[in-house]
């Protein structure tokens, strides 16, 4: 399983696009987010929405699916086919009454499944989403009462969405569940109030450190390279074979 991020910044971030990334399985590849700057990022890296097998949400913000109605309208009227959409039971009104209704709507009676696949996900009930792909939503806070997905594909890569500090989630991943590779979301400075900042996850211990590679930072990130522990930026279009990551070996 390889993962390319189209792109690694915070929702303000004008260096770096949007927070989202192209999982690659089997020749098979699912879009985790798609913001605003996706389809502009994968057109870069020479990709079109027809090449999408599934797209996979994990929350309301515009950095995590300000693309989609591009993507429905292209979908639609280029390629002639509804993309298959995951995301939980909960998202699934408010992505279309509090989102892409007023976009997408052309004629009175249309919805959400007029434009797309739409296979709704449980929360803690891990499914195989695409061919050797399982994938398991585990409820993370970020803002309140507003619905949230961390994401643990085939049982040991962890993804979060934007999500503040769970140092007992984590702990629990690496130390009960076996996960052995954490992409999560890092704001650079304090305070943490709907994100987990870099102090943050530097009083993880050590052993939770190294497994742990950070992503949805903001424009100054090149400041901190050499300040994150024992964790590891994710750079944006860099191809990475999560099977075969190398937990790096820092000097602290
Ligand atoms: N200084 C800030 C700036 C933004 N926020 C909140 O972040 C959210 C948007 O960013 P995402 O990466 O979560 O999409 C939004 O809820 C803003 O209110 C903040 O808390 N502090
Ligand atoms: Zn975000
Ligand atoms: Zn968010």
């Amino acid at each position: 399983m390889k993962i390319q991020m189209l792109g690694t910044g915070s929702a303000f971030a004008k260096t770096f696009n949007n927070n989202n990334a192209l999982l690659k399985i089997d020749g098979l590849t699912l879009l985790v987010d798609c913001g605003i700057t996706a389809p502009k990022a994968l057109h870069e890296l020479g990709y079109n929405f027809n090449d999408l097998d599934a797209i996979l949400l994990t929350h309301m913000h515009a950095d995590h699916i300000g693309g989609l109605e591009e993507l429905a309208f292209q979908m639609k009227f280029i390629y002639k086919r509804k993309p298959i959409l995951y995301l939980a039971d909960t998202l699934v009104a408010p992505l279309w009454e509090n989102s892409l209704r007023g976009g997408l709507q052309q004629e009175e009676n249309e919805t959400l499944e007029d434009f797309f696949e739409v296979r709704p996900l449980s929360e803690g009930q891990a499914q195989e989403i695409l061919p050797g792909l399982k994938l398991e939503l585990i409820a993370t806070r970020h803002i309140p009462n507003k619905p949230n997905y961390s994401l643990l594909f085939n049982d040991f890569f962890y993804y979060s969405g934007d999500t503040t500090f769970d140092p007992d989630l984590l702990d629990s991943l690496v130390n009960s569940r076996g996960v052995r590779v954490i992409f999560h979301d890092c704001q650079l400075h304090a305070p943490g109030v709907v994100h987990t900042c870099l102090p943050q996850l530097l009083t993880l211990p050590i052993a939770i450190q190294q497994h742990v590679f950070l992503m949805h930072y903001g424009d100054d990130q090149p400041d901190f390279i050499g300040h994150t522990g024992q964790m590891t930026f994710i750079e944006q279009h860099r191809i990475y074979d999560l099977d075969d990551l190398t937990i790096p070996e820092k000097g602290l």
